[in-house]
């Protein structure tokens, strides 16, 4: 067998809607310019890879869908990346975390995978929506706020997003809370995740974090043990994972086309329970399909000619709310378009 080069890894984490798939495209452009392969493993808890899309398709890309890789599907995480190592040969993969996955649970399954494969763990780059953030830290509460901050506190490389949704003041304030419950990662705060893409990977150096001797076999620093007062249960087996308990999915694949004003008003009226939503559609009145996104309660839609067979489906994430409602909101979108 020939000696075969060792691949670095880089782990996206960030809640949902933060700006991964934002950020992602950023790193992979870079990494093409300096004429390097990059791959994705791209991790859903739907059942349809939307954020795909907004990748090139030259970029070879494994997904993993219908699962979090921080535990239901853990176990494959090895299995893929050995398999697109062998495929590809890429000269670097990101692995695109759920929005709901705790990144110490990533790292051992990196970390374990390490144990039979060569690869190097560079770090994990979190992304942070700052408007979602500060509300959650001003209420102070939640599995939510509880997870972003884990996020945070693994991060080897912050990035504090969406800073165009809060003030000069509010940003400063969070930059302060972040670099309380994480004093070792830089934080650099953008807009679309619009930083120095050289500088966030030369931060990785592995100068933060655990003492060398500390760390397991392959993983870098992330800062999170040594700022880790409160009780998390990483064990490799037998945890509990509160975080995913009480989110739910439920994935809505339209029968035709629909009202654009009809779907802005029924997204508009969404309950806040909804907090991350993506999809593709198809608009009765306008030529070209959508792209769809929801994150935290800001609607974006972006003009998409899909490749490929891609059906007109939306997916909604959040936690307690209404599947039945939702569906039937839906339907009555679809119904009044027959209607006409
Ligand atoms: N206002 C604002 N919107 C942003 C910014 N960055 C990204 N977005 C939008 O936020 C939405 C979610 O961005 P993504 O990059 O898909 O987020 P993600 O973390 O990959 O989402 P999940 O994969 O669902 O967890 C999209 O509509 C983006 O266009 C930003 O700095 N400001």
């Amino acid at each position: 067998m020939p000696n075969q080069a060792t691949t670095p890894i880089y782990i996206l984490s960030g809640f949902l809607g933060s700006g991964k798939t934002t950020f992602l495209q950023r790193l992979v452009n870079h990494w093409q310019e300096q004429g390097l392969r990059p791959a994705v493993i791209m991790n859903e808890i739907g059942d349809v890879n939307l954020d795909g899309l907004l990748v090139e398709e030259r970029v070879p890309m494994t997904e993993m869908l219908s699962g979090c890789i921080c535990c239901s599907i853990r176990g494959d995480l090895s299995v893929e990346m050995a398999g697109l190592i062998e495929r590809e040969h890429p000269d670097v993969i990101v692995v695109e975390a759920t929005g709901i996955a705790n990144p110490m649970e990533i790292l051992d399954g990196v970390t374990e995978a390490a144990l039979y494969m060569k690869i190097d763990l560079k770090g994990v780059l979190t992304v942070v929506d700052s408007a979602h953030l500060l509300e959650l830290y001003r209420e102070q509460k939640g599995k939510t706020f509880r997870l972003m901050q884990e996020q945070i506190r693994a991060a080897s490389c912050l990035i504090l997003n969406k800073t165009d949704r809060v003030t000069a003041g509010e940003r400063e304030e969070l930059e302060s809370v972040i670099s309380r419950w994480n004093g070792y990662a830089p934080i650099l705060p953008a807009v679309r995740c619009e930083v120095d893409v050289a500088e966030v990977l030369a931060s990785l150096g592995g100068k933060t974090g655990l003492p060398e001797s500390d760390k397991p076999d392959g993983a870098a620093s992330t800062g999170l043990e040594a700022e880790d007062e409160e009780h998390h249960s990483h064990s490799a087996a037998g945890h509990h994972h509160a975080h995913h308990d009480h989110v739910m999915v439920y994935t809505h694949y339209l029968r035709g086309p629909v009202d654009s004003g009809e779907f802005e008003r029924f997204v508009a009226g969404m309950p806040r329970e909804v907090y991350r939503a993506k999809g593709v559609l198809t608009f009765s009145d306008t030529a070209s399909r959508f792209l769809f996104q929801y994150a935290f309660r800001e609607p974006d839609f972006l003009r998409i000619t899909p490749q490929g067979d891609v059906p007109d489906v939306v997916v909604f994430i959040g936690e307690h709310f209404s599947k039945t409602a939702i569906e039937n909101g839906m339907r009555a979108l679809e119904g009044q378009e027959g209607r006409s």
